[in-house]
């Protein structure tokens, strides 16, 4: 028999706080493992342990929420290769689900009808040599291409890089979100209005209704 199993960190059930559906409750599965190092990142406690779940464990836990939304994330979701049936499965069984990656991976055999949020890694993540250009052909409309930016300098980088790529005709949504704790998000607001760019600003809305607590 195939061994169809993910490690997991945890399944929970919260308010999105990222991304394009951002506030709508969506059941999160967090897979166990990354091979980057962002200096800024919130889920090094899924770097290590977590527990195998078989692919019909993790549906059925996540069919006890009765959600519409169910967002994927880690971790790294894609350095673990039974991450892609679990996407087609997820999108068979009717729901609306969203991959949050590195785009350190390729991106080409996640499930079409997945929203992939693909994060850019910026200068100051210290992970920029892990972006993998050639993934960026391959997005569709749906997907998100988004950059967590630490300083002025990542903004000018990721300003450039929207350009270059002209990632705002490519993607509905091209997400600007402060580093946590790093960049004032008042900031970085001021910065897109005075530059008029095409793209929609967020705050991890999550911390700031619980803090930085896992399981939310
Ligand atoms: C924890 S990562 C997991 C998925 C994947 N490894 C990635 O980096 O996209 C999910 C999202 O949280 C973002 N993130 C992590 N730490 C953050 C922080 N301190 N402030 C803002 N966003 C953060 C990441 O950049 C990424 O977009
Ligand atoms: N509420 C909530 N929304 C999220 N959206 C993306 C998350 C992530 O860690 O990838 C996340 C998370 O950890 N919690
Ligand atoms: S790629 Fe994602 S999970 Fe990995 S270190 Fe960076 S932010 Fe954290
Ligand atoms: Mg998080």
């Amino acid at each position: 028999m195939t061994d169809d199993s993910l490690r997991i960190t945890e399944i929970f059930y919260s308010l999105q706080g990222e991304a394009r559906t951002l506030g709508r409750p969506t059941v999160f599965v967090r897979l166990t493992g990354c091979p980057l190092r962002c200096h800024y990142c919130d889920s090094e406690y899924a770097f290590h342990g977590g527990e195998r779940m078989t692919l019909a464990s993790i549906l059925e836990q996540v069919a006890g929420y009765q959600p519409q939304y169910i967002c994927v994330t880690g971790g790294e979701p894609l350095a673990q290769p039974n991450c892609l049936p679990l996407l087609t499965q997820l999108c068979d069984a009717g729901y609306s689900v969203s991959l949050e990656t590195s785009g350190a991976m390729p991106l080409d055999e996640a499930d079409t009808r997945v929203s992939r949020v693909m994060d850019l890694k910026t200068p100051d993540s210290g992970e920029l040599d892990k972006n993998r250009w050639e993934n960026i052909p391959l997005l569709q409309p749906h997907d998100q291409v988004k950059f967590v930016l630490c300083s002025r300098g990542d903004y000018e980088w990721a300003k450039f890089k929207l350009d270059e790529y002209r990632l705002a005709e490519r993607v509905d949504d091209v997400l600007f979100s402060p580093s946590f704790g790093q960049l004032e998000p008042r900031q970085l607001a001021d910065w897109i209005v005075e530059d008029n760019l095409p793209v929609r600003f967020q705050i991890q809305i999550h911390k700031l209704l619980w803090g930085d607590a896992p399981g939310y």
